[in-house]
């Protein structure tokens, strides 16, 4: 019976190595969802599992989010969040909540979770180095113009200080917070931020963590998940998707759009999804190939 056990383990080890060798040097851009990261045990989960594909040869880039955090210090500090297509009003107030959930809490969090293994995790913002630039985004809805505030639409990525991190061994952590040229910071919403450096590395693959099992057919009907699309199917799907899968499908879209080669949706609450996605055959999640 032991000796069942090893070899099972054995097994799922023989059916990582093609994995292993297809994405040996592969940069991989992780976006890390504020709903995937609710609970300690699953917030170390992701930390064990971006260490793995460091020391197994990827090059990991995690970029975060955090809205969950955002709106519980906003609620202590009596500012109210409001969502217009998805994306939260930002007032000069409340931008300077955003950086410091963002920038001073939940990117020291990671950073501190993958350091427990070893000195690679580097904390950034995006802001850092002209990481992103942006620009403030003008939304309309319904046909009408609508000021959101210091809402960021991402103009210009400098990956340069990721290329030196990855290069010098470590591993990137990067907070959805541009500068302007205009002087403003802005928010930026981190699954647009992702799919803009997963771009800009030209990366093999970009990974969305999210609080669902992918993306769902006839939502809000949980039962049936798409396991692979096209962006040409993805594009004649992007007008009946709703609230906060529109920017996560939009983002896919961009980097396969943008050369990235696959775009995944995987349920950030499955421990060690993301090694689920990467060295198992069947996968997990909704991918999008171009
Ligand atoms: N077609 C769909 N498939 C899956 N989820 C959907 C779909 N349409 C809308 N959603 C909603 O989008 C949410 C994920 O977006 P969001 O809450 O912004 O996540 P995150 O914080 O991880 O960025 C899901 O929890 C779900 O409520
Ligand atoms: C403009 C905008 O909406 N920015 C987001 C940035 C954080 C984010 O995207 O966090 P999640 O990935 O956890 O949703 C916000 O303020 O909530």
């Amino acid at each position: 019976m032991r000796l069942t056990t090893a070899q099972s383990k054995a097994e799922a080890l023989i059916e990582a190595l093609p994995w292993l060798t297809r994405f040996h040097g592969a940069t991989i851009v992780i976006k890390y969802g504020g709903n995937a990261m609710t609970e300690e045990k699953l917030k170390e989960g992701f930390a064990e599992d971006v260490v793995f594909l460091h020391q197994a040869g990827l090059r990991p880039v995690v970029v975060h989010g955090g809205g969950p955090q955002i709106s519980d210090a906003l609620d202590k500090a009596g500012i109210e969040s409001t969502f217009t297509a998805g994306l939260r009003v930002t007032t000069p107030e409340a931008m300077q909540v955003v950086r410091m959930v963002l920038t001073g809490q939940v990117n020291r969090d990671i950073v501190g979770l993958v350091n427990r293994h070893g000195p690679f995790a580097v904390g950034m913002s995006g802001e850092d180095a002209h990481l992103f630039t942006a620009e403030r985004k003008h939304a309309v809805v319904d046909g009408v113009p609508v000021d959101i505030g210091q809402v960021g639409e991402i103009i210009k990525v400098d990956p340069g200080a990721v290329h030196a991190l990855l290069d010098n061994g470590r591993i990137p952590v990067v907070s959805s917070v541009a500068r302007g040229e205009d002087g403003e910071i802005y928010n930026v919403n981190a699954d647009t931020a992702a799919a803009a450096l997963a771009v800009a590395l030209q990366a093999h693959k970009l990974i969305v963590l999210t609080d669902v099992e992918g993306l769902y057919a006839n939502w809000p009907d949980d039962t049936d998940v798409i396991d692979l699309l096209t962006s040409t199917e993805l594009e004649t799907m992007m007008p009946t998707l709703s609230s906060g899968m529109v920017p996560k499908m939009e983002a896919c879209l961009t980097a396969v759009q943008g050369g990235v080669p696959q775009a995944h949706v995987l349920d950030g609450r499955v421990s060690h999804s993301l090694l689920l996605e990467i060295f198992t055959n069947e996968g997990i999640g909704t991918m999008v190939m171009p």
